[in-house]
């Protein structure tokens, strides 16, 4: 069979690249080594860790604030079987929903390790029956990532774990250690501590998230350590982890440079996570690397081979599901030979703790080291009628915008429901909206994005009406 372009790999990256190329009229096939399609995403990443979220929310919700809402509940209990079937579920129905679309746009599925023969041919191996090859014009890479591992901290899937085997527990940890204090760690972490079990993070550097704007992650610590418990440890250098078969020890080093340990049952390693390119055989087309196992591409996300392109996890840039697609995308867009762009610095990343915590643009870190003029306009959340009524009135709306011109550089939110809200933020960025524009426009009451418009007109003039 020759195809006109082929994709490896079925994550959000792959299969909206298969589509848009489908769209755009190339005869079009995608490679996937599991039997499933949807990449990490779908299978153990976004969707499974979102569902968990949302199944935990609720049980927590159900023993902490339901009573203050006038509903009282007896023997509540957590059945975690359940809860873990139910995520089960959604991921099913997405896998499902991700083969329909692939036989709506006529692309060919096939299952198996895809490698290079060579720039035009490629072997697809699955895991029980005969190999076969097929050739192709061009080819999209998208193989993704997989869970950084040290030497020193062996994750044995049992007690020591990665997010996969944290997203199906067989039951609540006594005492979660996380190593890291990124999204994986706070948003796994979140789960776990709303369903009884006490988290302690350990974490390199001096604060959580440590990417995002800093006021974000301070902010975070203190509802996490007042709502969840969370207990939290910073400048401290994991050196190693050890399953004691009834649990875990970590070790690490103190600020102070003596060794600490702490005693858990589970150990969750989310240290990050590294391009995976194994079995690809990118070599027998002749693709070069760049740094830290990723391919490397040119604007155009095309490798030093003409016809072979690369996106998502496995090339340089945020590790998110939203930038793979946007790159999927583009590279169809391309290769049809129209121009498409991708606005790299308006990529929002999301982090799906409680209160919900969201960036896009600048940090005021990024926009004091370029030495830039601007101003900041903030709003917190406990002045929001809505955020009251709900009770939800942890975090703030901090929008940085140019001293000068007024046009928004950065806006950085935590807060209820922030998620969805801070496409507001990205539609007015890439608009290239002023804070004016946005303070003199109508936002529903109550509505948690008032604070948005109540952010904006704080940068304007100082002018926030309500607080
Ligand atoms: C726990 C967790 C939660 C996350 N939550 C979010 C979130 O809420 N929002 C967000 O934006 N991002 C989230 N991410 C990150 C997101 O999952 C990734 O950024 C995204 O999946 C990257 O997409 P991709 O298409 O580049 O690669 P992947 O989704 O990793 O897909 C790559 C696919 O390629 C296949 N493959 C690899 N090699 C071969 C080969 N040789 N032949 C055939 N197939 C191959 C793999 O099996 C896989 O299916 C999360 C990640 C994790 C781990
Ligand atoms: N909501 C989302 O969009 C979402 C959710 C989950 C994962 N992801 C993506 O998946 C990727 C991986 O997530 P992650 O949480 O593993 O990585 P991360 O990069 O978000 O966080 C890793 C953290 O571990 C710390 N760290 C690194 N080495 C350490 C060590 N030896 N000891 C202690 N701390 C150490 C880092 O300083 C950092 O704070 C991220 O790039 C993220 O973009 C996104």
């Amino acid at each position: 069979m020759k195809y006109d372009v082929t994709v490896i790999g079925s994550g959000p990256g792959g299969y909206v690249a298969a589509i848009r190329c489908a769209q755009l009229g190339m005869k079009t096939a995608i490679i996937e080594k599991y039997n499933v399609l949807g990449g990490t995403c779908l299978n153990v990443g976004c969707i499974p860790s979102k569902a968990l979220l949302d199944s935990s929310e609720h049980f927590h919700n159900a023993a902490h604030t339901f009573k203050e809402h006038g509903i009282e509940l007896e023997n509540l209990q957590v059945n975690l079987e359940q809860m873990i079937n139910r995520k089960a579920g959604v991921v099913k129905s997405n896998n499902d929903g991700i083969t329909y679309l692939m036989k709506k746009n006529k692309i060919d599925v096939y299952n198996g390790l895809g490698s290079f023969v060579n720039k035009n041919k490629i072997k697809v191996t699955p895991e029980s029956g005969e190999a076969q090859e097929i050739e192709t014009e061009k080819v999209i890479i998208a193989t993704g990532s997989k869970p950084t591992v040290l030497p020193f901290l062996p994750v044995d899937k049992e007690r020591i774990i990665t997010s996969t085997e944290a997203l199906k527990l067989k039951e609540v940890p006594k005492h979660m250690i996380i190593i890291g204090g990124g999204v994986i760690g706070l948003e796994l972490g979140s789960v776990y501590a709303r369903l009884g079990s006490k988290i302690t993070v350990v974490e390199f550097l001096d604060s959580i998230i440590p990417t995002m704007d800093r006021a974000l992650g301070k902010e975070l610590q203190r509802v996490l350590k007042k709502t969840l418990g969370f207990e939290f440890f910073f400048q401290h250098k994991v050196t190693g982890a050890t399953n004691t078969g009834e649990g875990v020890k970590v070790t690490a080093e103190n600020p102070k440079g003596e060794t600490v340990t702490f005693e858990g049952d589970y150990c969750l390693v989310s240290i990050g996570r590294k391009p995976y390119t194994d079995g690809l055989n990118l070599e027998a087309a002749g693709v070069q690397m760049a740094e830290r196992g990723m391919i490397a591409v040119n604007d155009h996300l095309e490798t030093n081979v003409p016809g072979i392109f690369a996106i998502g996890d496995v090339v340089r840039g945020a590790m998110l599901a939203h930038k793979a697609e946007e790159e999927g995308v583009l590279v169809a867009e391309y290769m049809a030979g129209q121009k498409p762009h991708i606005n790299y610095n308006l990529i929002p990343g999301v982090v799906y703790t409680w209160p919900e915590v969201a960036g896009v643009g600048f940090t005021e870190e990024q926009l004091k080291e370029q030495g830039r003029a601007y101003k900041t306009g903030s709003f917190p959340f406990k002045a929001s009628g809505r955020a009251k009524a709900s009770m939800d009135t942890d975090g703030f709306v901090k929008v940085l915008a140019d001293k000068n011109t007024d046009e928004i550089l950065g806006v950085h939110m935590i807060g209820p429901r922030i998620a969805d809200l801070i496409a507001e933020a990205v539609v007015a960025m890439e608009f290239r909206a002023s804070a004016e524009d946005i303070a003199r426009m109508s936002h529903a009451h109550p509505t948690y994005t008032e604070a948005m418009k109540e952010a904006c007109l704080a940068a304007t003039e100082n002018r926030a009406i309500h607080i």
